[in-house]
């Protein structure tokens, strides 16, 4: 039964024209991909770690997963605890080596396929990562790009393997599977020569991508500077649009990939002219890419007013990219999931039909004064609601039960 706190809310958004019954409906066919890496600060099970590579993970918050039974019993604490049905978002180093290690070059379907039985019996769906760092091919800052042609080599099959380990992702589990290539290649200091490189990953992309798979989302992610890449990133933001933009695959627009001042929301429909759809990696740059928790933010709310607003929905797959080391990291995936279905509900609350109207008839002083009055619509009330349909805690309950997790499960890892 409806609480009487929600009753009112519905009242309040249907004076301005808006149906919070088709907005929660709306938000729970919309699927956020968890990344696997918020849970053992981007380690993997390769026994490295992260080294090198253009990313950092800071802190030593007690009780990182150091399996892959503990960092899916992490997960299906986060999972319990975040309303909706979701992806699970899975780095090629997170391979199950059971049955024996083999290198990135060798990497088959067999090593993903106990994470694709754990994804149907979650009911989740599955996406992919090529790892192209922290391993030792990766430490002259260069992949793809690389000028050994021996070491592009390496990388290509690694990424070719990757499309065909996600494919059958894919199709095993019945939705496909987004596989996002991200390399570190770049410079810490100025190049002489700009222009090898992006030919030789321009050469590289091809034949990676030479092979077309059923159940399978091409996403390319680019990035303005990395760790050790401050002068030159080799996949830069026009490398990549202009890549995505020919060869018709998903363009990955990273929330901390960009100069802080740039606006990300402002670029989804631009981009979405061109491409098929887009990846969103949320996240939350403070004052570089540092990949701190999603929280209710003004960037995180713009980017979903676009997505919403410009009916893209359909078209936008949402991943999240965080990695804190310094706090509870299933409370990080929580806070940054609720977050960002926060920020979705709140755009598909938004009076729409109303602010454009208002709009075409040139009245924008209306409008800003609509979109000010909004603000304080009951939305908390409308947000609890959804958390209870989908058998989630409301409020901050939740963190009661990531507490109790600690103290039986977490705090015994050393
Ligand atoms: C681990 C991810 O692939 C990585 O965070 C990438 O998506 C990125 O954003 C690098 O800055
Ligand atoms: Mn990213």
């Amino acid at each position: 039964m409806s609480s009487s706190l929600y009753s009112i809310a519905r009242e309040a958004y249907a004076a301005f024209g808006v149906d919070t019954e088709a907005s929660l409906a709306a938000l729970a066919r919309i699927p956020i991909s968890l990344h696997c890496w918020q849970g053992d600060d981007v380690g993997g099970f390769e026994g490295d770690g992260l080294t090198g590579g253009g990313i950092q993970a800071t802190g030593n918050y007690p009780g990182k997963a150091r399996t892959i039974d503990e960092l899916r019993q992490d997960l299906a604490k986060a999972l319990s605890l975040i309303p909706g049905s979701h992806r699970l978002n899975l780095h090629a180093s997170y391979a199950d080596f059971s049955g024996g290690k083999v290198d990135r070059d060798a990497l088959e379907v067999a090593h993903f396929q106990s994470w694709i039985d754990w994804c149907k019996t979650h009911g989740l769906g599955l996406d992919f990562n090529p790892t192209c760092f922290a391993h030792p091919l990766a430490n002259d800052g260069a992949t793809l790009s690389h000028q050994d042609p021996a070491i592009r080599a390496f990388w290509i099959e690694h990424a070719r393997r990757c499309r065909v380990i996600g494919a059958e992702m894919g199709r095993q589990l019945e939705t496909s599977s987004v596989v996002n290539v991200w390399i570190p290649d770049g410079t810490k200091d100025l190049p002489a020569d700009r222009k090898a490189p992006r030919e030789r990953l321009h050469a590289a992309l091809d034949e990676v991508f030479s092979t077309r798979h059923d159940h399978l989302l091409d996403a390319v992610e680019p990035k303005l500077f990395g760790i050790g890449s401050e002068s030159y990133v080799v996949g830069s933001h026009e490398f990549y649009l202009g890549y995505a933009v020919k060869n018709q695959i998903l363009m990955c627009l990273d929330a901390g990939h960009f100069h802080p001042t740039e606006s990300v929301a402002d670029k989804i429909s631009s981009v979405l002219e061109y491409v098929p759809e887009i990846l969103l990696h949320v996240s939350r740059g403070v004052r570089w890419d540092s990949d701190h928790v999603v929280i209710l933010d003004d960037p995180t709310k713009a980017i979903m007013e676009e997505v919403v607003r410009g009916g893209f929905t359909a078209r936008t797959h949402i991943g999240l990219d965080f990695f804190d080391a310094s706090i509870n990291r299933v409370a990080a995936w929580v806070i940054g999931t609720r977050s960002t279905l926060k920020a979705l509900l709140m755009a598909l609350l938004e009076p729409s039909a109303q602010l454009r109207e208002l709009e075409a008839a040139g009245d924008n002083t209306s409008r800003l004064a609509l979109l000010e009055e909004i603000r304080t619509l009951p939305f908390g009330a409308v947000w609890e609601e959804f958390c209870t349909r989908q058998s989630t805690p409301t409020g901050f309950s939740w963190m009661g039960e990531v507490k109790q997790y600690e103290s039986d499960v977490t705090s015994a890892r050393r």
